[in-house]
Protein backbone atom coordinates (compact mmCIF):
# COMPACT_ATOMS: atom_id res chain seq x y z
CA UNK A 1 0.00 0.00 0.00
CA UNK A 2 1.20 3.08 -0.89
CA UNK A 3 1.69 5.89 1.88
CA UNK A 4 0.06 8.85 1.58
CA UNK A 5 1.33 12.48 3.02
CA UNK A 6 -1.66 14.58 4.03
CA UNK A 7 0.20 17.49 5.61
CA UNK A 8 -1.07 19.53 8.57
CA UNK A 9 -0.79 23.21 7.99
CA UNK A 10 -1.17 25.98 10.48
CA UNK A 11 -3.34 28.75 9.26
CA UNK A 12 -2.36 31.35 11.60
CA UNK A 13 1.22 31.05 9.80
CA UNK A 14 -0.61 32.63 6.51
CA UNK A 15 -2.74 34.84 8.07
CA UNK A 16 -0.48 36.16 10.95
CA UNK A 17 2.79 35.02 10.11
CA UNK A 18 6.07 36.34 8.85
CA UNK A 19 6.66 36.63 4.97
CA UNK A 20 9.12 33.42 4.92
CA UNK A 21 5.92 31.69 6.54
CA UNK A 22 3.77 32.84 4.48
CA UNK A 23 5.59 31.54 1.44
CA UNK A 24 5.91 27.95 3.20
CA UNK A 25 2.31 27.84 3.56
CA UNK A 26 2.19 28.75 -0.26
CA UNK A 27 4.55 25.86 -1.23
CA UNK A 28 2.96 23.42 1.27
CA UNK A 29 -0.39 23.46 0.49
CA UNK A 30 0.53 24.26 -3.17
CA UNK A 31 2.56 21.04 -3.13
CA UNK A 32 0.16 18.64 -1.69
CA UNK A 33 -2.96 20.28 -3.76
CA UNK A 34 -0.37 18.98 -6.38
CA UNK A 35 0.34 16.05 -5.49
CA UNK A 36 -2.81 14.17 -3.20
CA UNK A 37 -5.03 17.27 -3.50
CA UNK A 38 -5.62 16.88 0.41
CA UNK A 39 -4.34 19.04 3.55
CA UNK A 40 -5.25 19.21 7.34
CA UNK A 41 -5.92 22.87 9.05
CA UNK A 42 -4.79 23.81 12.41
CA UNK A 43 -5.47 27.32 13.79
CA UNK A 44 -8.49 28.20 11.76
CA UNK A 45 -10.24 29.89 14.06
CA UNK A 46 -13.64 27.92 14.47
CA UNK A 47 -13.61 27.25 18.23
CA UNK A 48 -14.22 23.66 19.67
CA UNK A 49 -17.04 25.07 21.74
CA UNK A 50 -18.91 26.43 17.97
CA UNK A 51 -17.69 22.59 16.42
CA UNK A 52 -19.12 21.12 19.56
CA UNK A 53 -22.72 23.48 19.55
CA UNK A 54 -22.69 22.61 15.46
CA UNK A 55 -22.73 18.42 15.77
CA UNK A 56 -24.90 18.91 18.43
CA UNK A 57 -27.44 20.60 15.97
CA UNK A 58 -27.07 18.59 13.45
CA UNK A 59 -27.71 15.23 15.34
CA UNK A 60 -30.83 17.21 17.00
CA UNK A 61 -31.43 17.97 13.04
CA UNK A 62 -31.92 14.62 11.80
CA UNK A 63 -33.38 13.26 15.07
CA UNK A 64 -36.64 15.22 14.13
CA UNK A 65 -39.64 12.57 12.40
CA UNK A 66 -39.25 12.05 8.57
CA UNK A 67 -42.78 13.57 8.39
CA UNK A 68 -40.86 17.30 9.85
CA UNK A 69 -38.17 16.68 7.70
CA UNK A 70 -40.00 15.83 4.50
CA UNK A 71 -41.37 19.35 4.47
CA UNK A 72 -38.48 20.95 3.95
CA UNK A 73 -37.50 19.33 0.89
CA UNK A 74 -38.49 21.62 -1.77
CA UNK A 75 -39.08 20.67 -5.54
CA UNK A 76 -37.43 22.66 -7.87
CA UNK A 77 -34.09 23.63 -5.56
CA UNK A 78 -32.28 21.28 -6.39
CA UNK A 79 -31.49 19.85 -3.22
CA UNK A 80 -29.24 23.23 -2.76
CA UNK A 81 -31.01 24.43 0.53
CA UNK A 82 -33.18 22.85 3.04
CA UNK A 83 -33.17 19.04 3.08
CA UNK A 84 -32.74 16.04 0.92
CA UNK A 85 -34.06 13.27 1.70
CA UNK A 86 -32.60 9.44 2.34
CA UNK A 87 -31.18 7.60 -0.98
CA UNK A 88 -31.49 11.00 -3.29
CA UNK A 89 -27.79 11.79 -4.39
CA UNK A 90 -26.14 9.07 -6.57
CA UNK A 91 -22.01 9.53 -7.18
CA UNK A 92 -21.28 9.58 -11.03
CA UNK A 93 -21.52 6.47 -12.38
CA UNK A 94 -23.45 4.12 -9.69
CA UNK A 95 -26.57 3.20 -9.63
CA UNK A 96 -27.20 3.27 -5.93
CA UNK A 97 -27.99 5.92 -4.12
CA UNK A 98 -25.75 6.81 -1.04
CA UNK A 99 -26.63 6.09 2.46
CA UNK A 100 -27.18 9.70 3.74
CA UNK A 101 -29.36 12.40 3.84
CA UNK A 102 -28.65 16.08 4.40
CA UNK A 103 -29.05 19.76 4.82
CA UNK A 104 -27.69 22.84 2.96
CA UNK A 105 -27.40 25.95 3.61
CA UNK A 106 -26.14 28.51 0.91
CA UNK A 107 -24.98 32.54 0.46
CA UNK A 108 -26.97 35.14 2.43
CA UNK A 109 -25.44 38.61 0.51
CA UNK A 110 -25.40 41.50 3.05
CA UNK A 111 -24.49 43.88 0.82
CA UNK A 112 -26.36 45.48 -2.54
CA UNK A 113 -24.58 42.54 -4.51
CA UNK A 114 -27.06 42.13 -7.42
CA UNK A 115 -25.54 38.43 -7.16
CA UNK A 116 -28.13 38.21 -4.33
CA UNK A 117 -31.23 38.19 -6.86
CA UNK A 118 -29.78 34.47 -8.32
CA UNK A 119 -29.67 32.72 -4.81
CA UNK A 120 -33.20 30.89 -3.49
CA UNK A 121 -33.36 32.00 0.58
CA UNK A 122 -32.13 29.59 2.59
CA UNK A 123 -34.77 27.46 4.79
CA UNK A 124 -34.98 27.69 8.30
CA UNK A 125 -35.99 25.01 10.08
CA UNK A 126 -38.77 26.45 12.84
CA UNK A 127 -37.99 23.68 15.17
CA UNK A 128 -34.43 24.66 15.37
CA UNK A 129 -33.98 28.01 15.77
CA UNK A 130 -30.28 27.50 17.23
CA UNK A 131 -29.58 25.18 14.05
CA UNK A 132 -30.14 28.11 11.48
CA UNK A 133 -28.07 31.01 13.73
CA UNK A 134 -24.76 28.16 14.31
CA UNK A 135 -24.94 27.32 11.04
CA UNK A 136 -25.06 30.68 9.60
CA UNK A 137 -21.82 31.22 12.21
CA UNK A 138 -19.95 28.56 10.93
CA UNK A 139 -20.59 29.78 7.05
CA UNK A 140 -19.01 32.81 7.06
CA UNK A 141 -16.27 31.47 9.39
CA UNK A 142 -15.49 29.14 7.08
CA UNK A 143 -15.77 31.57 3.96
CA UNK A 144 -13.40 33.78 5.80
CA UNK A 145 -10.84 30.40 5.94
CA UNK A 146 -11.44 29.68 2.56
CA UNK A 147 -10.69 32.51 1.57
CA UNK A 148 -7.19 32.62 2.89
CA UNK A 149 -6.37 29.33 1.59
CA UNK A 150 -7.55 30.38 -1.92
CA UNK A 151 -4.79 33.76 -1.27
CA UNK A 152 -2.27 30.78 -0.54
CA UNK A 153 -3.15 29.03 -3.62
CA UNK A 154 -2.87 32.08 -5.66
CA UNK A 155 0.34 32.74 -4.27
CA UNK A 156 1.43 29.32 -5.46
CA UNK A 157 -0.04 29.81 -8.40
CA UNK A 158 1.92 33.13 -9.54
CA UNK A 159 -1.31 35.04 -9.83
CA UNK A 160 -2.10 37.98 -8.06
CA UNK A 161 -2.44 37.45 -3.61
CA UNK A 162 -6.48 38.32 -3.81
CA UNK A 163 -7.02 36.83 -7.32
CA UNK A 164 -9.72 35.01 -5.82
CA UNK A 165 -11.06 37.65 -3.50
CA UNK A 166 -13.67 38.72 -5.77
CA UNK A 167 -15.13 35.84 -7.89
CA UNK A 168 -15.52 34.29 -4.45
CA UNK A 169 -17.15 37.01 -2.39
CA UNK A 170 -20.87 36.39 -2.02
CA UNK A 171 -19.92 32.82 -3.87
CA UNK A 172 -22.56 30.75 -4.32
CA UNK A 173 -20.80 28.32 -1.77
CA UNK A 174 -22.89 25.52 0.41
CA UNK A 175 -22.77 24.16 3.79
CA UNK A 176 -23.58 21.04 3.60
CA UNK A 177 -25.05 19.09 7.34
CA UNK A 178 -24.99 15.41 6.60
CA UNK A 179 -26.19 12.15 8.29
CA UNK A 180 -25.46 8.97 7.27
CA UNK A 181 -28.21 6.83 8.97
CA UNK A 182 -27.78 3.62 10.78
CA UNK A 183 -27.51 0.49 8.54
CA UNK A 184 -30.69 -1.47 10.53
CA UNK A 185 -30.56 -4.68 8.16
CA UNK A 186 -26.67 -5.60 7.00
CA UNK A 187 -27.72 -8.70 5.43
CA UNK A 188 -29.68 -6.29 3.01
CA UNK A 189 -27.33 -4.72 2.11
CA UNK A 190 -25.42 -4.83 -1.73
CA UNK A 191 -22.16 -4.59 -2.28
CA UNK A 192 -22.84 -1.51 -4.15
CA UNK A 193 -24.41 0.72 -1.56
CA UNK A 194 -22.49 3.07 0.47
CA UNK A 195 -22.45 5.46 2.63
CA UNK A 196 -20.88 8.31 -0.36
CA UNK A 197 -19.55 6.43 -3.59
CA UNK A 198 -16.19 7.87 -5.14
CA UNK A 199 -16.89 10.72 -6.39
CA UNK A 200 -14.69 14.39 -6.84
CA UNK A 201 -16.32 17.32 -5.59
CA UNK A 202 -17.42 19.42 -7.75
CA UNK A 203 -16.64 23.57 -6.53
CA UNK A 204 -13.25 25.02 -5.84
CA UNK A 205 -12.24 23.67 -2.86
CA UNK A 206 -13.88 22.06 0.32
CA UNK A 207 -13.27 22.23 3.95
CA UNK A 208 -14.58 19.88 6.25
CA UNK A 209 -15.13 19.87 9.83
CA UNK A 210 -14.55 16.81 11.60
CA UNK A 211 -16.48 13.31 11.56
CA UNK A 212 -17.82 11.87 13.84
CA UNK A 213 -16.75 8.60 12.87
CA UNK A 214 -13.77 7.24 10.46
CA UNK A 215 -14.69 6.29 6.51
CA UNK A 216 -13.76 8.93 4.50
CA UNK A 217 -11.05 7.73 2.10
CA UNK A 218 -8.88 8.85 -0.65
CA UNK A 219 -8.02 7.33 -3.61
CA UNK A 220 -4.07 7.33 -4.36
CA UNK A 221 -2.49 7.62 -7.50
CA UNK A 222 -1.65 3.90 -7.61
CA UNK A 223 -5.82 3.02 -7.27
CA UNK A 224 -5.59 1.77 -3.90
CA UNK A 225 -7.62 3.28 -1.12
CA UNK A 226 -6.25 5.70 2.13
CA UNK A 227 -7.91 6.63 4.72
CA UNK A 228 -8.03 10.55 5.64
CA UNK A 229 -7.66 11.31 9.84
CA UNK A 230 -7.87 14.44 10.75
CA UNK A 231 -6.58 15.61 14.10
CA UNK A 232 -8.96 16.80 16.90
CA UNK A 233 -10.69 20.01 15.35
CA UNK A 234 -8.63 20.35 12.27
CA UNK A 235 -10.35 20.73 8.98
CA UNK A 236 -9.64 18.43 6.43
CA UNK A 237 -9.26 20.51 3.08
CA UNK A 238 -9.22 19.33 -0.25
CA UNK A 239 -9.19 20.51 -4.11
CA UNK A 240 -12.48 20.41 -6.54
CA UNK A 241 -13.09 19.88 -10.01
CA UNK A 242 -13.35 23.80 -10.57
CA UNK A 243 -9.87 24.32 -9.31
CA UNK A 244 -8.56 21.24 -11.21
CA UNK A 245 -9.86 22.51 -14.25
CA UNK A 246 -8.63 26.34 -13.77
CA UNK A 247 -4.90 25.23 -12.91
CA UNK A 248 -5.52 22.55 -15.89
CA UNK A 249 -5.06 19.54 -13.37
CA UNK A 250 -1.83 21.15 -12.20
CA UNK A 251 -4.05 20.81 -9.01
CA UNK A 252 -5.95 17.15 -8.27
CA UNK A 253 -9.34 17.09 -7.52
CA UNK A 254 -9.08 13.68 -5.75
CA UNK A 255 -11.71 11.11 -5.91
CA UNK A 256 -12.96 10.41 -2.38
CA UNK A 257 -15.36 8.32 -0.83
CA UNK A 258 -17.27 7.39 2.30
CA UNK A 259 -16.97 3.42 3.56
CA UNK A 260 -19.53 1.61 5.44
CA UNK A 261 -18.19 0.74 9.11
CA UNK A 262 -17.86 -2.84 10.39
CA UNK A 263 -20.60 -4.77 10.66
CA UNK A 264 -20.51 -4.26 14.43
CA UNK A 265 -20.73 -0.68 13.98
CA UNK A 266 -23.40 -0.52 11.33
CA UNK A 267 -25.98 0.42 13.71
CA UNK A 268 -23.99 3.81 14.73
CA UNK A 269 -25.03 7.18 12.95
CA UNK A 270 -22.22 9.66 10.92
CA UNK A 271 -22.52 12.68 10.67
CA UNK A 272 -20.19 15.33 8.49
CA UNK A 273 -20.04 18.88 7.58
CA UNK A 274 -18.08 19.93 4.47
CA UNK A 275 -18.57 23.16 3.28
CA UNK A 276 -18.71 23.40 -0.43
CA UNK A 277 -16.58 26.81 -1.68
CA UNK A 278 -17.81 27.62 -4.67
CA UNK A 279 -17.29 31.20 -6.54
CA UNK A 280 -20.09 33.17 -7.99
CA UNK A 281 -21.25 31.62 -11.28
CA UNK A 282 -20.06 34.12 -13.79
CA UNK A 283 -16.45 32.89 -13.05
CA UNK A 284 -14.51 32.36 -16.04
CA UNK A 285 -12.82 28.68 -15.76
CA UNK A 286 -11.06 28.83 -18.88
CA UNK A 287 -7.88 27.00 -17.71
CA UNK A 288 -4.95 29.62 -16.29
CA UNK A 289 -2.13 30.13 -19.39
CA UNK A 290 0.53 30.18 -16.82
CA UNK A 291 -0.47 26.47 -16.42
CA UNK A 292 -0.36 25.32 -19.94
CA UNK A 293 2.62 24.20 -22.08
CA UNK A 294 4.09 21.67 -24.70
CA UNK A 295 4.43 18.56 -21.52
CA UNK A 296 0.87 20.10 -20.01
CA UNK A 297 -1.61 20.48 -23.30
CA UNK A 298 -4.87 21.99 -22.74
CA UNK A 299 -7.72 19.70 -21.05
CA UNK A 300 -10.54 20.70 -20.95
CA UNK A 301 -13.11 23.14 -23.05
CA UNK A 302 -14.26 26.77 -21.66
CA UNK A 303 -16.96 27.01 -19.09
CA UNK A 304 -18.23 28.98 -16.79
CA UNK A 305 -18.61 28.27 -12.95
CA UNK A 306 -22.52 28.78 -13.16
CA UNK A 307 -22.76 26.40 -16.37
CA UNK A 308 -20.85 23.67 -14.96
CA UNK A 309 -22.29 23.45 -12.17
CA UNK A 310 -25.53 22.99 -13.33
CA UNK A 311 -24.47 20.21 -15.61
CA UNK A 312 -22.55 18.76 -12.86
CA UNK A 313 -25.96 18.68 -10.67
CA UNK A 314 -27.89 17.04 -13.37
CA UNK A 315 -25.34 14.48 -13.46
CA UNK A 316 -26.07 13.29 -9.53
CA UNK A 317 -29.37 12.96 -9.99
CA UNK A 318 -30.29 16.70 -7.90
CA UNK A 319 -31.18 18.69 -10.95
CA UNK A 320 -33.91 17.32 -13.28
O1 LIG B 1 -18.64 12.77 4.98
C1 LIG B 1 -17.48 12.95 4.62
O2 LIG B 1 -16.53 12.73 5.37
C2 LIG B 1 -17.18 13.47 3.23
C3 LIG B 1 -18.39 13.87 2.46
C4 LIG B 1 -18.11 14.19 1.03
O3 LIG B 1 -17.12 13.82 0.48
C5 LIG B 1 -19.09 15.01 0.27
O4 LIG B 1 -20.22 15.23 0.76
O5 LIG B 1 -18.73 15.45 -0.85
FE1 LIG C 1 -16.82 14.89 -1.38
Amino acid sequence: MSTVNIPRLDLNDYVNGSLAQQEQFSNDIGKAFNETGFVTITNHGLSKQLIDKLYEQVKELFSLPDEVKDKYEIEGLAGQRGYTGKEKETAKGFTKPDLKEFWQIGQTVEDNDPVKELYPDNIKVDELPEFNLTTLEVYKKLETVGKYLLRAIAVYLNLPETYFDDKVHNGNSILRTLHYFPITDPDALTDDAVRAGAHEDINLITLLIGASADGLELLTRDNTWFPVKAYGEDLVVNVGDMLQRLTNNKLKSTTHRVVNPPRELMKNSRYSVPFFLHPKSDMDLTSLESCIDAEHPKLYTDITAGEYLDERLREIGLKK
